[in-house]
């Protein structure tokens, strides 16, 4: 419907030679009409069998009362459709879940086609630069199908023939505005197709308590949060490293926490180590029994700290060779979690330029090789700057906190990651509205997944030092807290 005929622009196309009267006007010949009125039926017979397909529910609520109307008269048709919204109504009251997966999303997401996207498509896709005219017509990438979620639209669309991924991630912010929605991520769905999501609302807008403790001891991954769609965030921490980028107030103690509190069971059992570098004093000094004689808090604690980790790790290695090649803990050799909070004070603001190279060779030699041997590595910082953190790369997992800059994001999450939706810089600096929220990129998916820390209050933080007596190794299930 878009699409003009051919002949409209050329038609009015006029060449003249220089100089002279010669007059060159284009042979038009005009379509018949019986021609343009079997495409136009064609494609109205094509657009209704469409439409049935893909909404059945949407074409069956607009269709059943009409169609009563014709046959009948208005009266009978209202008698006769009475019991469906009253049946409807009732199964919304009784299961709302199910209603909204069965009926509700999918009549808003018809809804959201024909009043959201078809109506706009054209004119979006026109100004954005995603559409192209050529020769008087317009091509236009198509938009193939909407379905809704709790708190996200996702549209379907399948490229013009030639466009790449990038053309359309450089147009996020045309297509948010476009569509009335605050942001829009894209992501590819198979070749020649892309999945845009339109968020409604925000779900992570509220803080979460901290989550309770887990029932048993576990390795990972933890639950430390909640994503976007509403699942459980679960971190791995086992078998990789973590970084987790944030400006100051960003809620980088939140993930710090919250992991500590998922591995807290393992750590009574005897199967985890928290090894602690605290060196602003601050974040994880709260939690100090926890730790027992594994928190530094001087540059030269820290130092000695991690070569003791290093050390670890070359006798590990040395036992495993030929053994084993993935760790598995046990109460011998358990899985030692090394966490940093403000690591850049350890490597670009430290003045000792002889600690710092210790620091810097011991962080950079477990990030190599510890996670096969059961050392993993989580380092909190605010710069992500390379000259802050040269050895950023070497974490495989990353989380990208509330950033000062659009730059940042692709430093902490790597090449692209804010194209594709990891609008860091954005996150609302308002601690109830922001704290806690990133983006994170694992290993394993190029697509960042926006998601929220648990909040650990220092009550929280208290509760689980009470009574912990370090090296002391509780029954693996009789490690619960309360
Ligand atoms: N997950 C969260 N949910 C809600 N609020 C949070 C969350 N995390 C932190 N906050 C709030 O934000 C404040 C700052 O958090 P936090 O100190 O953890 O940030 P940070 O990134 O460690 O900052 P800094 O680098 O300055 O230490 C906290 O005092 C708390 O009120």
């Amino acid at each position: 419907m878009f699409k003009r005929l051919p002949g409209d622009e050329a038609r009015n196309l006029v060449t003249t030679t220089p100089d002279t009267a010669v007059v060159f006007r284009p042979a038009v010949v005009t379509t018949p009409a019986i021609i343009t009125i079997v495409i136009y039926t064609w494609r109205l017979l094509a657009g209704l069998v469409r439409a049935i397909w893909r909404h059945p529910v949407a074409v069956t609520t607009a269709s059943t009362p009409a169609t009563l109307a014709l046959l009948y008269d208005w009266q009978t048709a209202l008698l006769l459709s009475t019991p469906v919204p009253a049946g409807l109504a009732a199964w919304a009251l009784t299961d709302r879940a199910s209603f909204a997966r069965w009926v509700g999303y999918r009549l808003l997401a018809w809804w959201r086609l024909v009043w959201v996207y078809r109506r706009h498509w054209h004119p979006v896709m026109t100004v954005s630069g995603l559409g192209r005219h050529l020769r008087g017509r317009d091509y236009l990438p198509r938009l193939d199908k909407v379905t809704c979620t709790s708190w996200a639209d996702t549209v379907t669309v399948r490229m013009l023939d030639g466009q790449a991924l990038k053309d359309w991630t450089d147009r996020t912010d045309h297509l948010a505005h476009g569509f009335g929605a605050p942001s829009c991520r894209v992501t590819v769905a198979r070749a020649g197709r892309l999945t845009l999501t339109f968020p409604r609302r925000d779900p992570l807008a509220t803080p979460l308590p901290a989550l309770p403790i887990p029932a048993a001891p576990t390795m990972g991954p933890i639950e430390i949060g909640k994503q976007e769609d509403g699942q459980p965030w679960q971190l791995k921490v086992h078998g990789t490293h973590v970084l987790v980028a944030g400006a100051t107030g960003a809620g980088k103690g939140s993930i710090i926490w919250s992991t500590i509190r998922a591995l807290l069971p393992a750590v009574r059992a005897g199967l985890v180590e928290v090894w602690a570098l605290d060196p602003k004093l601050m974040e994880l000094s709260f939690g100090r029994p926890l730790f027992g004689d594994r928190y530094a808090a001087t540059p030269q604690e820290c130092a000695d700290l991690l070569d003791q980790a290093v050390t670890v790790m070359q006798s590990r290695a040395a036992r495993f060779a030929g053994l084993q090649r993935s760790h598995t803990a046990t109460v011998e050799d358990p899985f030692v979690l090394v966490v940093v909070d403000e690591v850049a004070f350890l490597t670009a603001y430290q003045a000792d330029r002889q600690l710092k190279q210790r620091i810097s060779a011991a962080l950079a030699t477990l990030t190599t090789q510890g996670r096969a041997v059961g050392i993993g590595v989580m380092a909190a910082l605010q710069d992500p700057r390379k000259e802050v953190m040269n050895i950023r790369n070497l974490f495989p997992d990353k989380i990208a906190l509330r950033l000062d800059e659009s730059e940042q994001v692709d430093m902490v999450l790597g090449d692209g990651a804010r194209d594709r939706g990891a609008l860091a810089d954005h996150i609302s600096p308002v601690p109830e509205l922001g704290a806690g929220v990133g983006y994170v990129r694992l290993e394993t998916s190029p697509d960042p997944i926006r998601v929220r820390a648990a909040y650990v209050s220092d009550d929280d933080i208290r509760d689980m030092a009470g009574g912990h007596e370090p090296g002391h190794h509780m029954p693996a299930d009789g490690g619960r807290a309360a």
